[in-house]
């Protein structure tokens, strides 16, 4: 695949998306969106009352990602994004648009289309208790900290023939970026 022009990184609340999404944005001189700033007010009232998302609130809040990626990649502007992206299919989405969410498995990973965005995707893994730890510490937050059962619960962790890393959460932010950084060179 050709050098990524879209860098995902993605996790569970709590992973530390946000954090380490600006952070790598900042090093890499690359445009940084947190998607969060995009959930309509629906999904935001919907997540503060304590209810998990579903596939129908999240799908057009992925397909209006895919489009400010490729509008971008488009343009020549390198991003990085921060968003959960929990399945296979709304990775899918964020690299194809609405068509993502219809390809059959056996129709992904084959050759890249003109819409596509070249993603590079970046897993923050690790486990309930240390990013449970972290979200009952995290101040003024709309997402409650009940929610993050559920988060495990959907989360598809990516895999081949996805491109992707897993960085664990347990390494510390110079670290968790410098792992990054390091496989970008590679790329
Ligand atoms: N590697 C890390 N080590 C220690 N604390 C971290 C790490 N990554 C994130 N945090 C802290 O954990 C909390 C959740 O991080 P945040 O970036 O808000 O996660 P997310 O965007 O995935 O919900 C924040 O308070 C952040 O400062
Ligand atoms: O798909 C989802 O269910 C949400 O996007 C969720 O995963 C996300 O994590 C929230 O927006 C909370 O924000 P934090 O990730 O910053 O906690």
């Amino acid at each position: 695949m050709a050098a990524p022009g879209a860098l995902l990184v993605m996790g569970v609340s709590g992973s530390g998306k946000s954090t380490v999404g600006a952070l790598l944005a900042s090093e890499l001189g690359w445009k940084f969106y947190d998607a969060d700033d995009y959930h309509p007010e629906e999904n935001r009232m919907k997540m503060e009352r304590g209810i998990p998302l579903n596939d129908q609130d999240r799908i057009p809040w992925l397909c209006n990602l895919h489009d400010i990626l490729l509008r971008d990649v488009t343009s020549g502007q390198c991003v990085v994004l921060a968003c959960s992206a929990l399945k296979k299919m709304y990775r899918d989405i964020l690299i194809r648009g609405k068509d993502g969410a219809a390809l059959k498995s056996e129709e992904l990973g084959k050759e890249e289309k003109p819409g596509d965005v070249q993603l590079f995707v970046v897993h923050l893994s690790g486990s309930f208790e240390v990013i449970s730890g972290r979200l009952l510490q995290r101040k003024g937050h709309f997402m409650p900290p009940e929610l993050l059962q559920s988060q495990f619960e959907t989360l598809e962790p990516p895999a081949a023939p996805e491109n992707f890393i897993q960085v664990s959460v347990d390494k510390n932010l110079p670290e968790i970026i410098a792992t990054i950084m390091e496989t970008l060179k590679m790329k």
